[in-house]
């Protein structure tokens, strides 16, 4: 008893010394489970035909010497577990619409040949060697006609499984509030999950900017499911789970 409580203070001691350092080192107190990145719809464009090059350079196509239009953003971070080591032979992909709002899908792309721009690749892809990290040349993403969030789209996927689907957006971009995409996230803590800091890099001649966002994996179907609102008044009616979800596979945003 004396013991556990001496051993609580000291903790608590501990804990103070390291401030922020605590919770925001992965890895450090394998008891300390991080917070799962939420789930967000797939959307109407993931690439109906993948790009020859699909590096994780999406500023420049192949060896073209004229590079994509837009403020180009080094993108960088680590997919973790929710115990915080790092994830091995981790795909990630990445997708948005370029500087004009122009995806690289044909449904999106046909009627917008003349603003599209034919030098940005649009969508990438990185494997995580052990230390988990991963990181991309793109553009600072734009708002799309209906979505005032800008945003870039993730997939993490290992082997032949999909282990996440989401999107990221800009910390403080005022058309965060707006988006009815983003909406689906109510959880204000978990909006601040799929969010990050777009800075621009000290003296970069370019303007460039450096963005990291941490991908932890791990959520369950129930913390995936952003469609339905918690149970209504009076309970969740028939047939519906525990969740609040109706029996079946998970619903598909569309
Ligand atoms: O619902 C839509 O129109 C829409 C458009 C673009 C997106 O990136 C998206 O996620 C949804």
């Amino acid at each position: 008893m004396h013991r556990s409580l001496h051993f609580g203070s000291s903790r608590r001691a501990f804990m103070g010394l390291m401030g922020t350092a605590f919770f925001t080192t992965p890895g450090l107190f394998a008891e300390e489970l991080l917070k799962p990145t939420p789930f967000l719809t797939e959307g109407p464009f993931y690439p109906d035909k993948l790009p020859l090059d699909q590096d994780n350079d999406l500023i420049i196509i192949k060896d073209s010497t004229t590079p994509a239009v837009g403020e180009i953003t080094h993108l960088t971070g680590r997919i973790l577990d929710k115990s915080g080591s790092p994830m091995k032979d981790a795909t990630i992909e990445i997708w948005q619409c370029d500087a004009n709002a122009v995806y690289l899908h044909t449904r999106d792309s046909s009627g917008k040949q003349e603003q599209q721009d034919r030098n940005f690749q649009g969508f990438g892809r990185f494997t995580t060697g052990s230390s988990g990290e991963y990181r991309f040349r793109t553009i600072k993403p734009v708002p799309y006609p209906g979505r005032p969030a800008p945003h870039i789209h993730i997939k993490v996927k290992q082997g032949d499984k999909e282990l996440l689907t989401t999107q990221l957006m800009i910390r403080g971009f005022e058309g965060n509030k707006r988006d009815g995409v983003f909406s689906q996230v109510r959880d204000p803590e978990k909006r601040e999950l799929l969010m990050t800091d777009f800075k621009p890099i000290p003296d970069s001649k370019m303007n460039e900017f450096a963005a990291s966002f941490d991908i932890v994996l791990g959520a369950t179907p129930d913390e995936r499911d952003m469609r339905r609102p918690g149970p209504p008044p009076g309970g969740r009616g028939p047939g519906r789970g525990p969740g609040g979800r109706p029996p079946g596979p998970p619903p598909q945003n569309s």
